[in-house]
């Protein structure tokens, strides 16, 4: 793949997706990207050597990709200073934005324009990230495959049919992140308070997080089977999991889950349409 790619807005997302890209042997040359903020165009020469505008228009125009990463608030108003350099509708547009529908981003570039809308997670900062992906009946075939490329470079990219998934794809990896750093910030206090220094339950929790997900990637045992292993009859871990299920872990996750997919959808009605 030798496509131009211009990154509008050259924030956390976009740096972990460029990082992915030139790690991954991307050229250069085919990545630009715009900010409006002049040491965010310096960092992007600096760490990545690619070329930096503050206009996006102007810069949109020499790509044949166009990635849009602002914050979901500035989507339309980005939108609406692309739309008259984007006419020929060839150019395939990807939506990093949180909870704004691709029927929306279509509306606000004048129609009939080929949309991937995905949802990244944070860890992509790391190449580790979990992206879903949904492209508009505009999308060819093979701006499917040039949509998978990009985002394949950050992590895991998986194809939902129907947009809608995003949503839950959202609840799930897109803040997921969150939930394990809770749980584990959870961990980490109370092992203080068992009697633990800070670095050391630190250092433990992290050195437990990374082994359960390694065993889960790589054992091909189910979560159920793993946790099993672990549980000896009678012994700490049982008392643990019976605890946890007594205050009804599973409907707390799913609760946590359902509103942020509520939240998801709540976004959409706010940030889109003609309002
Ligand atoms: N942080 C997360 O976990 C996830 C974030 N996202 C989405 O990624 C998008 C970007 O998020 P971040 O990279 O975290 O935000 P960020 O704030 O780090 O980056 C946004 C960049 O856009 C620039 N900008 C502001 N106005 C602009 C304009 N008119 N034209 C061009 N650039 C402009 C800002 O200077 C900034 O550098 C958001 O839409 C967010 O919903 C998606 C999935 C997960
Ligand atoms: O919290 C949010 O709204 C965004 C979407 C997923 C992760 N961060």
């Amino acid at each position: 793949m030798n496509a131009t790619i211009c990154f509008i807005g050259a924030g956390n997302m976009a740096k972990s997706l460029i990082g992915g890209l030139l790690s991954s042997g991307y050229a250069t040359s085919k990545i630009i990207a715009t900010d409006p903020t002049e040491a965010q165009r310096q960092a992007l020469t600096q760490h990545f050597g690619i070329h930096s505008y503050a206009n996006n228009a102007e810069a949109a125009v020499l790509a044949d990709i166009i990635v849009l990463a602002v914050k979901p608030q500035l989507l339309r108003v980005v939108c609406n200073e692309l739309k008259d350099a984007l006419t020929d509708k060839k150019r395939l547009i990807i939506s990093v934005a949180a909870g704004i529908r691709s029927e929306d981003i279509n509306h606000w570039l004048g129609g009939a324009q080929p949309i991937v809308r995905t949802m990244p997670n944070t860890p992509a900062l790391i190449q580790t990230g979990a992206s879903g992906l949904y492209a508009n009946p505009a999308v060819s075939t093979d701006q499917k495959s040039q949509a998978e490329h990009i985002m394949r470079a950050a992590g895991l990219a998986v194809w939902v049919d129907e947009e809608d998934q995003l949503d839950t794809v959202t609840a799930l990896s897109g803040s997921g992140p969150a939930y394990y750093f809770l749980f584990m910030e959870a961990m980490e206090e109370y092992a203080q308070t068992l009697g633990l220094d800070a670095k050391t339950a630190h250092l433990l929790t992290m050195q437990t997080a990374l082994g359960a997900a390694k065993m889960v990637m790589e054992s091909h045992q189910d979560c159920q089977t793993l946790r099993a292993n672990v549980t000896s009859p009678n012994g700490t871990t049982e008392r643990a999991i019976q605890h946890f299920e007594a205050a009804g872990l599973k409907q707390t996750v799913g609760g946590a889950m359902q509103a942020a997919y509520d939240r998801a959808k709540q976004l959409a009605d706010e940030l889109g349409g003609d309002a």
